[in-house]
């Protein structure tokens, strides 16, 4: 067993290159056994084997600085680099995380999480390497799909520009969390495909060098005959034209090859890009055969049996439903087709739009959709939303262009952790005029929010989360609800818990506890953070209600803030206390776990609202129910 000895990348550097095909398929058998009980991103890294153990065995680290790209694919580096006895708790509250984290090991010189951010990081390391007149390596790896953003193209054409010594290690596996899309991925095709590319490089580079360049006009066109001839030939010709030196595409799981091609590019000055090509799921036969289904998968840890559909699993049967009826509905996602809207694009493949890793195109795209008379939908995760901000503000809000977004995973994810936590979403959108933001407590009233979000002429968010529903009926017919207007789910007389999406759920139970204390709460639904219920916020600061706020988000921006806001412009004196997500990044772990770490349980609920009671008389609490036994 090699992989028993591995603790460290100088482990693997005495070895043959047989050995290390060994210890590519032992780490291979890891990852299935670890994976399949812990759970996590199961395709990518059974993809990257070869290539990491290569890239481990080339290079230096950490003297040499691997960047990687969302870093889901970046287990192979954990176990390379001495984290292989922490993978029984992969992703598990306080356990290994399943992303490269600074703070975790220093081989991991990048947190990620999202997609397309490893160039632009890597070229900035090797701006600072030269600054300080160092001699390291730096190289970003990136996978076809991450190359899809936006952000990869920016940072390409900056390292073109500058000519840095840079290594991009392109592996492309043809697949995003589904199959990858766009021109790029059609150009990656054809270099991969087209063995006519591969035979010819060599040959051609000889016969150019050939071609003398003498005498002007001959020297014209000898050149004008070259470049013609580079541009219908020469493999990689789009990134050499950027200032990229273009090696490949070399079969990432031949180690030898890839090996040997890493060399080259790494004797190589200015930025160069290796094309690699690699199987998602390679070596498990049922995820290389559907990719996509077994990108990310759940541990042996068995869920009880959901009783109920998902949130987003109602969202996507939802909207194929509304879209039946309303021809103009188009939806776009920016690569997460698993957002509830795989049925969506078998349905209506015409009026489904996968644009890539691109959530500001996305964005956009749906505010240019609009004007021209469709209502879109941009599917999106809460996480994957922050990066586009400035096309919510800029293109759809101020425009007041009726786009409808669906933010999924909106409140705490789990397992992700800290990049993919939703919790920013009703905060930064709440600062945005014109915004509406709503939030159902179910699923039956994610149906009806949907239909409402349709009926309204501006922007409007419509967010739910990571869970399964409760279980109510879904064949009701759609209701339109009263734009800001909460819902009193049960009435109260002591204190109010003003509660948002599951967490009204959790306000109940509160109450019931509350209520055996001898406490009357009312539990409100809230429905909106913008606009807020003002008129119900009014008649509790009248009855001198106090109140507690109760939402999974952080608690700077959002629901509690809003009303905290409102009393203090309309000079009301009322008693508030927000609990919510506090101001500081919540790690992995799960749901239940992250929930009671930071207060979101009605035993907490409960707490907080007698102490409220106390303040507001003065008192210790004395139990009514049982005062007089
Ligand atoms: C900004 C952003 N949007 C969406 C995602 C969700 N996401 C995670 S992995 C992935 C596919 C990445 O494809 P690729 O880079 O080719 O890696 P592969 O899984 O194929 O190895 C997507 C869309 C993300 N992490 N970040
Ligand atoms: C790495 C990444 O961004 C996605 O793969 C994400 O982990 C998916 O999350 P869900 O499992 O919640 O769909
Ligand atoms: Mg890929």
């Amino acid at each position: 067993m090699f992989l028993e000895r591995v603790n460290d990348p100088a482990d693997i550097k005495r070895l043959t290159i047989p050995e290390l095909e060994t210890l590519s398929i032992e780490i291979r058998d890891f990852l299935v056994q670890s994976i399949t009980s812990t759970g996590g991103h199961f395709g990518a890294n059974l993809g990257v084997v070869e290539l990491t153990v290569a890239l481990h065995y080339v290079f230096n680290s950490p003297v040499d600085r691997i960047v990687w790209d969302v870093g889901h694919q970046a287990y192979v580096h954990k176990i390379l680099t001495g984290r292989k006895q922490d993978f029984p708790t992969l992703r598990q509250f306080h356990g290994l995380a399943g992303f490269p984290k600074r703070s975790e090991s220093p081989h991991d010189f990048f947190g990620v999480g999202h997609a397309s951010t490893s160039i632009s990081a890597a070229l900035g390391m090797a701006i600072a390497r030269d600054l300080h007149k160092e001699n390291h390596h730096v190289l970003a790896v990136i996978g076809d799909g991450a190359m899809t953003g936006g952000i990869a193209f920016e940072a390409l054409n900056h390292a073109g520009h500058l000519k840095k010594r840079l290594l991009v290690v392109l592996n492309d596996n043809e697949m995003s969390i589904s199959p990858n899309v766009g021109a790029i991925s059609h150009y990656l095709t054809r270099l991969r495909t087209d063995p006519y590319y591969g035979k010819i490089k060599g040959e051609l580079e000889t016969l150019l060098k050939r071609i003398p360049a003498f005498g002007s006009r001959i020297a014209n066109t000898a050149e004008r005959f070259k470049d013609t001839l580079k541009y219908a030939m020469v493999p990689g010709m789009l990134f050499e034209e950027m200032g990229f030196s273009y090696f490949g595409p070399v079969p990432g799981h031949d180690i030898a090859q890839v090996i040997h091609l890493l060399r080259q590019a790494k004797e190589m000055d200015g930025p160069v890009i290796l094309h690699v090509i690699t199987q998602k799921g390679k070596g498990y036969p049922s995820a290389e055969a559907a990719p996509d289904k077994l990108h990310s998968i759940g541990g042996a840890v068995v869920k009880p049996k959901a009783t109920a559909p998902s949130y987003t699993g109602v969202f996507g049967k939802t909207l194929v439903d509304l879209a039946k009826k309303d021809k103009r509905i188009v939806a776009v996602t920016a690569a997460m087709l698993n957002s509830g809207l795989n049925e969506f694009a078998l349905e209506f493949p015409d009026r489904c739009f996968d644009v890539g890793i691109a959530e500001q195109h996305a964005a956009t795209l749906c505010a240019g959709l609009s004007t021209a008379g469709m209502r879109p939908i941009f599917s999106v995760y809460s996480t994957f939303l922050q990066r586009a901000y400035d096309q919510v503000i800029h293109d759809i809000c101020i425009q007041q262009l009726p786009v409808v977004i669906a933010i999924d995973r909106a409140g705490l994810v789990g397992p992700d952790g800290e990049t993919h936590q939703g919790a920013f979403d009703a905060a930064f959108l709440r600062a945005i005029p014109n915004m509406t933001i709503m939030m159902p407590k179910d699923e039956g009233e994610l149906r009806h929010m949907l239909y409402t979000a349709f009926t309204l002429s501006g922007p409007v968010a419509v967010r739910f989360a990571r869970e399964d529903g409760i279980g109510v009926a879904l064949d009701v017919p759609y209701e339109e609800i009263p734009v800001g207007k909460s819902e009193v789910i049960r009435e109260g007389r002591d204190v109010a818990l003003l509660a948002l999406g599951p967490m009204v759920a959790v306000a109940e139970n509160a109450s019931l506890m509350l209520a055996e204390r001898g406490i009357s709460a009312q539990v409100v639904n809230m429905r909106f953070v913008k606009p807020i219920d003002e008129e119900a916020l009014r008649n509790l600061a009248l009855k001198n209600m106090p109140i507690v706020t109760i939402e999974e988000g952080t608690i700077k921006g959002g629901l509690g803030s809003a009303v905290l806001e409102y009393f203090a412009l309309q000079k009301l004196q009322c008693s508030v206390y927000p609990i919510g997500l506090p101001d500081h990044f919540i790690e992995h772990g799960s749901r239940p776990e992250l929930l009671h770490q930071v207060g979101l349980t009605s035993e907490h609920i409960a707490e907080v609202a007698i102490t409220l009671v106390e303040n507001q008389h003065g008192q210790k609490w004395v139990n009514r129910k049982t005062a007089g036994r």
